[in-house]
């Protein structure tokens, strides 16, 4: 919920989804829903398809699923494309997205019924967050989530970093390619051949040049998100622990510092893009012999990570399970405010939680994002949620849902 200087809520600029239809999406073979500003509430026993609905939502802003890395999934079975249509105001004004996913292929963007030249023109239409069970992952699993987290909220804030990481990405496909060669040629030859490497050169300067973009992005908006994350970590937790971010670089060697003190005093938070560049180009020189033997690019903003720190202790290894959990509420709720502040609100989606979160931190949840534009909230049992999130009702059964 974004708030004016007083603290008072204040739902100016706020966005909500009014509709939505899906053809073919997951276990939907068609359906159209119309949603109120304010609080929404999906019920229904396991598997009849709510996630689904709140993962379509998900997908319209980020162009991605928070529970699977590819498209495939996303397509009913049986049926060769699947179709999501939202309707979103934003500032009194209807802007209707709609995506045609095929897997294998790119996908096909329309915005109010044009054709646009690539799907990410449509990103930045929808902006959400959605705080989901796979989000312990956060806390708890491999780096590739954290670094994931932080792409995503860089993209939902300037939507120019999906070129910046499309860019990256590309290069470094490239480059491990190049690599990958080199290393069979070298093996075949048992040694005696080095392989082609005469545009690796090149390909350290592109590297360079977007990861030092994508890095610099990264480190902001973790500065700019640590102390809400802070704050949401203390609403959550009444109390109960201190959070602070920190980035650790594949590039920056001893540079960039493993300890819990706030972003705003350290250093590495404050790195310009040149100086991020050659950071880059220094660390690809160093580890360019052993990248040459393993085929593979081993530096650089693929290879970082977040460290979530709690109190003295980094959370992943330490924290509990009721501590991971509140650190990832803490980071969605963070990202939600951060993104509230510097735009308008987006719409927040809070799939599945209530069940995980004892009654004390589900009232402090919902007390918190109760006057939020829009919130959309699935749950099995409706009880769980509590009165503060009741607005419109929807009955999710066999593929129907059933406003109530
Ligand atoms: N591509 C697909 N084609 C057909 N059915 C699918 C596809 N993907 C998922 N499903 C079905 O969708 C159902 C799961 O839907 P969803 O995850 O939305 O459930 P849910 O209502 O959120 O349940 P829970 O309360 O257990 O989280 C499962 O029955 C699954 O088999």
């Amino acid at each position: 919920m974004s708030t004016d200087r007083a603290g008072t809520p204040n739902r100016q600029g706020g966005t909500y989804v009014r509709h939505l239809s899906l053809v073919d999406y997951r276990s939907y073979t068609a359906v159209a829903v119309d949603l109120d500003p304010g609080p929404n509430v999906f019920v229904g026993p396991n598997g009849q398809g709510k996630t689904n609905l709140v993962e379509a939502i998900g997908y319209v802003s980020t162009l991605g699923s928070h529970r699977v890395a590819t498209d495939a999934p996303l397509v009913r079975a049986g049926a060769t494309r699947a179709v999501i249509r939202a309707a979103v105001v934003r500032d009194a004004r209807e802007l209707v997205v709609e995506l045609e996913i095929v897997p294998g292929k790119a996908n096909r963007a329309r915005l109010n019924r044009s054709p646009v030249s690539r799907p990410r023109d449509v990103l930045g239409a929808l902006r959400t967050v959605l705080f989901a069970p796979e989000d312990l992952a956060l806390v708890r699993g491999d780096p590739s989530e954290r670094r994931r987290f932080v792409d995503d909220l860089l993209v939902a804030r300037s939507p120019r970093f999906a070129a910046v990481r499309a860019d990256y990405d590309r290069v470094l496909k490239q480059r491990n390619a190049l690599l990958r060669t080199a290393a069979s040629a070298r093996r075949a030859s048992r040694g005696t051949s080095g392989g082609d490497l005469r545009t690796l050169e090149v390909w350290d300067g592109h590297l360079a040049t977007h990861g030092a973009e994508l890095l610099a992005g990264r480190l902001e908006v973790l500065g700019a998100l640590e102390p809400y994350v802070a704050k949401a970590y203390d609403a959550v937790s009444a109390g109960k622990g201190r959070t602070r971010l920190a980035y650790r670089s594949s590039t920056h060697g001893d540079a960039v510092s493993d300890t819990p003190e706030p972003v705003a005093e350290r250093p590495e938070f404050n790195v310009d893009v040149p100086t991020l560049t050659q950071h880059i180009l220094s660390a690809l020189a160093e580890a360019r012999s052993q990248e040459i033997e393993r085929g593979i690019t081993l530096v650089g903003p693929h290879r970082d990570d977040v460290v979530l720190w709690l109190g003295e202790l980094p959370a992943k290894g330490y924290a509990s399970h009721g501590e991971g959990w509140s650190y990832a509420l803490a980071l969605r709720l963070g990202s939600y405010e951060l993104l509230s502040a510097d735009g308008g609100e987006p719409v927040l989606i809070l799939d599945d939680v209530f069940a995980e979160l004892d009654s004390q931190r589900r009232e402090r949840l919902a007390a918190l994002v109760g006057d939020a534009s829009q919130v959309l909230v699935t749950a099995a049992v409706a009880e769980d949620v509590p009165p503060a999130l009741q607005g419109a009702r929807f009955e999710v059964a066999a593929g129907e849902v059933t406003r109530v």
